[in-house]
């Protein structure tokens, strides 16, 4: 990218071409006429492929690249999308209409934007009803592939993917834990599992860290929906007919309503894009290819109480986004003990745990620290809305608390005790019982054969 173009001036954004070759996928995009940012994406010892599965191959590149064009697309939306391969079909159109508008609509509330109508991927035979094929497509199934009864489990280096890959180990079969990415935490994750792993590297284009730098639009974007597409092109290429996420009930809640629009700091991780990705793979790709999520019937809490028998775990795994960072420092710690994931496990986990194991996993009780009133209450939805962030329903971190306020081992601490004092009293009693958020909802798509991996949660 020419370094005297201002992204946030521009007319159109391009998905310009995408190739694979020898385990690396190229991923290319440009802004108006501007330089050429390729995205490279690296999958190590990858299989020659047959050529019963290279159509299924190329569909699902090509949502890759149509996926992963949010990170440089948000750099600065401008008014027109153009794709070189030509105009997509109408469920293809409909998912990353979805996805930019919900994925990016954090990003737009913080910057002050409005995405709505200005995000139209073009369509073959574009000005037919866009809105009569959102309600399902009709679009048939593509071929079977007849693909190994195998699982590939995406690893984030927190609570939810070791109690997926839990839940997935006790019923047998042949799994992989996955995961996209450097992080060496990640990777120690993946190793202690005792699962065959796979580590897929992403390079983000160089030039995108250039566009910040000279002011480009910045702010979260739906990665979810990036590492569930660098998935599914795995999973035809190394062959695997699952890919099962650990993305909770709770991911589908929005984290705030603003003019009409809900915004969801997690919305690559709700049902809606799950839905979404899991139809379109089903339809374009591979109908013997699975995409779900395991963890959806299931609130926070209810996989708060699940991890914290998981005790293998707990010397290595952590929920602190810092840790995850490209670029710039990661924090000494695990565990930062300042941001909203750190503030929210330890609440999550505290009902479950013994006092003395939940301090020594963070090193300090969090709930004893009035510096940290903002955080929590930002939690419990007390004075603020949910913090952007991974975490779950304020309704649920009220139940979680109330738990502890009746607990003699915790009443004491600060936060607990001003919980006692200052909240409590403003909250229905009857609205704050752990016990129904420990239980199932009956809302997921998880493939017939994993089913029985719920047994795990009984
Ligand atoms: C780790 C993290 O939280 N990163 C967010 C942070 O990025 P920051 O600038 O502080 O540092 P880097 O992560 O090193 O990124 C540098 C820039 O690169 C761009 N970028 C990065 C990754 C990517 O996939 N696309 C990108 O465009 C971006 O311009 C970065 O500035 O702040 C950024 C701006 O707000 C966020 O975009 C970074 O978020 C990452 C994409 C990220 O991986 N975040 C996950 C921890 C995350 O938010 N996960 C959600 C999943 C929700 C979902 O729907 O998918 C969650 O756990 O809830
Ligand atoms: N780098 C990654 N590579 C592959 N999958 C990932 C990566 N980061 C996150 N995921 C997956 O995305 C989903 C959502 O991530 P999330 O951070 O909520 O889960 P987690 O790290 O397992 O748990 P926690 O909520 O404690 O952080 C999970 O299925 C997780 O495995």
């Amino acid at each position: 990218m020419s370094t005297n173009i201002n992204p946030r001036l521009t007319q159109v954004f391009r998905f310009v071409r995408c190739s694979y070759a020898d385990g690396v996928a190229e991923l290319v995009y440009a802004f108006d006429h501007g330089e050429e940012l390729i995205e490279r994406v690296r999958f190590p010892h990858a299989p020659a492929l047959p050529s019963s599965h290279q159509a299924a191959f190329d569909q699902a590149l090509k949502l890759l690249h149509l996926i992963a064009g949010v990170s440089y697309y948000k750099a600065g939306v401008p008014p027109r999308i153009d794709v070189a391969d030509g105009p997509l079909d109408d469920a293809t159109a409909n998912l990353l209409d979805e996805l930019y508008l919900h994925g990016l609509a954090e990003f737009a509330y913080r910057n002050g934007l409005d995405l709505r109508g200005r995000i139209n991927f073009p369509r073959l035979g574009a000005g037919s009803e866009k809105a009569s094929s959102r309600g399902g497509s009709t679009q048939p199934e593509a071929k079977a592939l007849g693909l190994p009864h195998r699982t590939l489990v995406p690893i984030g280096g927190g609570k939810d993917s070791l109690v997926a890959v839990e839940a997935i180990k006790s019923i047998g079969g042949e799994a992989t834990a996955v995961w996209v990415g450097n992080s060496p935490l990640i990777a120690a994750c993946a190793e202690r599992t005792g699962l065959p792993t796979l580590n897929i590297q992403r390079e983000l284009a160089p030039g995108l860290f250039e566009l910040n730098r000279l002011g480009a639009w910045n702010g979260h974007i739906p990665v979810t929906a990036v590492n569930s597409a660098i998935l599914a092109v795995a999973a035809i290429l190394y062959g695997f007919d699952s890919i099962a996420f650990a993305n909770e009930r709770s991911a589908s809640a929005a984290t705030l309503e603003y003019e009409g629009q809900q915004v969801n700091h997690q919305w690559s991780k709700g049902y809606a894009f799950e839905r979404l990705l899991g139809d379109w793979l089903h339809q374009h790709v591979a109908s013997d290819l699975d995409y779900f999520s395991l963890l959806r019937p299931f609130s926070e809490l209810a996989v708060t109480r699940a991890f914290a028998k998981l005790t293998p775990y707990f010397d290595v795994f952590s929920s602190c986004n810092r840790n995850f960072k490209i670029l710039g420092p990661k924090p000494a710690d695990r565990w930062c003990g300042q941001c909203p994931k750190c503030h929210f496990v330890f609440l999550a986990l505290a009902p479950f745990l013994p006092k003395p194991r939940l301090l020594s996993i963070f090193g300090r009780n969090l709930l004893d620290d009035e510096n940290l009133a903002p955080g929590f209450d930002a939690l419990l939805e007390y004075q603020d809305h949910k913090p952007f962030e991974c975490v779950g329903e304020g309704a649920e971190a009220r139940a979680a608390m109330y738990a502890l306020s009746q607990r003699s081992e915790w009443q004491e601490d600060a936060l607990v005790a001003r919980f006692i004092r200052e909240i409590l009293s403003q909250l229905d009693v009857k609205e704050l019982a752990l016990e129904p958020w420990l239980q199932p909802s009956t809302e997921q798509r998880i493939a017939k054969r994993v089913l029985p991996a719920l047994a795990f949660f009984a």
